[in-house]
């Protein structure tokens, strides 16, 4: 709670596993960091199980399996939830701030989906959640958005935040490889989890474009409204078709300002999905596990963030900076949160559907090899108002015709009607591909 007498402050961490360990580790390593290390005491750290093995060393009785026993605990002023997942976390958390006690996370789902929950109680509780980590790890985004970037106007954040997906879509580039050949070698590598659905489908990018949407256009957003699409439809065949037009493919979470209208009254778009990127442009050359966020916005321009998106250390450095921040602040004895580290919007912001985006279109086609297929494809994308920016026959599937078309900006909801009435062509077998086009 603010304002009370400075006595040093105790933690409280929910978690050991990987970003857990990293940051017990980066505490207790205090000799040629920051002075403000001695003023931290791990007091307790909860876990599942007590009998794995750790990588730290703690004194006895303070890790436990009592999770409710550290939210509940009155010596312990800040609580660290590094254990993930939805709940208990949820819970964890809401009865921390209800106790007062100000709260460092990294977690992405809980924050994305309860967001409007847990910020709330925090302001009426007085205490701060910091949330560093759960954007890009270890690269310093969250901070930025609310404090040095504060008085632009944001346009857009366009970002890769899933080290995963981007160390998946980099290694197809580089080694010619398809989707499910590089997700099973990253697994055996543990670089993807066992369960890789959050990253692979892009639902851990939506989380994070959520978080930083609301924190870039300063207001809430409902993240059921955020559309997501991953790269399992990626194929190496596409990949190969966007180098030879200039592209690279990268699964890019994107938070728009769609409508030029006042902070408080702008129509978002807020969408993760594969995305044709220029090879000048400058997320085009982040590869491999690192993440990068670009934000755009009056006066600064454009400024990119890249680095490490996760791993101990990485997200360590990001958990362990929210911490001492939080021990600054209870150190200064403020009587009121700080608006640059507290929330402050309430409203939600508007989201436009998927189907009102104007963009760019790469898409390809099987077709019967016979003349005047081009000719079809061209008149019905006309009736529909879909210019075409370029067509291309180069290649075959057996008897068929592969085309690929990218269109100029239309809408998608048009688009999309094009498409469904050129499915329907006798001469069409499929369309394996689509994809946006930055
Ligand atoms: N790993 C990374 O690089 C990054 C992770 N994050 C986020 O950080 C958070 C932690 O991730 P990570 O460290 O990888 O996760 P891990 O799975 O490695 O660790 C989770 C920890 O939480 C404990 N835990 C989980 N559920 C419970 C429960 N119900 N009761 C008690 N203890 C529990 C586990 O205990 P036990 O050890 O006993 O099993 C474990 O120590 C997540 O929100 C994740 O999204 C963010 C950025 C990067
Ligand atoms: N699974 C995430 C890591 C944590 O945020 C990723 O692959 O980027
Ligand atoms: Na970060």
């Amino acid at each position: 709670m603010l304002g009370a007498t400075f006595m040093g402050v105790k933690l409280g961490i929910l978690g050991l596993g990987t970003v857990g360990t990293g940051t017990v580790k980066l505490l207790q390593d205090k000799n040629g960091r920051h002075p403000l290390l001695q003023d931290i005491e791990i007091y307790r750290v909860g876990v599942r199980s007590l009998d794995k093995p750790r990588d730290v060393q703690l004194p006895e009785g303070v890790i436990t399996t009592d999770l409710e026993g550290i939210v509940n605990d009155p010596e312990i002023d800040i609580v660290v939830e590094l254990m993930g997942g939805l709940e208990p976390a949820r819970t964890l958390i809401l009865k921390a701030i209800a106790n007062g006690k100000h709260i460092v996370t990294a977690n992405k789902a809980a924050i994305s989906r309860f967001g409007a929950e847990i910020f709330t109680a925090a302001n009426q509780a007085g205490v701060y959640v910091m949330l560093e980590a759960s954007v890009g790890g270890g690269i310093p985004v969250i901070q930025p958005l609310k404090q040095s970037l504060s008085v632009n106007q944001i346009s857009a954040v366009t970002g890769i935040v899933n080290g995963t997906t981007n160390y998946i879509l980099t290694r197809m580039q580089t080694e010619g490889s398809d989707f499910a050949d590089v997700l099973a070698d990253a697994q055996k590598l543990g670089y993807a989890e066992a369960d890789p659905t959050a990253d692979v489908d892009g639902w851990d990018a939506g989380d994070k474009i959520a978080i930083l949407a609301s924190l870039g256009f300063g207001g809430r957003i409902n993240r059921e409204q955020v559309y997501c699409e991953g790269i399992r439809q990626v194929s190496k065949t596409d990949i190969a078709y966007a180098s030879k037009l200039g592209f690279v493919i990268k699964l890019l979470a994107i938070a728009q300002n769609v409508k030029n209208g006042h902070r408080d009254n702008s129509l978002l778009s807020v969408r993760v999905h594969p995305t044709l990127v220029p090879q000048t442009h400058p997320l085009a050359s982040i590869n491999g596990v690192y993440n990068a966020i670009l934000v755009e916005g009056e006066p600064i321009g454009q400024v990119m963030f890249f680095g490490p998106g996760a791993g101990e250390g990485a997200t360590a450095s990001a958990v362990s900076a929210d911490i001492l921040n939080l021990v600054a602040n209870l150190k200064t004895n403020h009587a009121h949160l700080n608006p640059t580290l507290a929330c402050r919007h309430q409203h939600y912001s508007e989201i436009a559907p998927i189907s009102e985006l104007v963009t760019r279109f790469y898409t390809r086609f099987l077709t019967e090899d016979h003349p005047g297929v081009i000719g079809q494809l061209g008149t019905c994308f006309g009736k529909h108002g879909v210019s075409l920016e370029s067509v291309v026959q180069t290649g075959f599937h057996g008897q068929l015709a592969e085309i690929v078309v990218v269109t100029h900006d239309v809408r998608e909801g048009d688009f999309r009607q094009a498409l469904a009435e050129i499915a329907a062509m006798p001469a069409i077998n499929s369309i394996p591909s689509i994809f946006r086009v930055l």
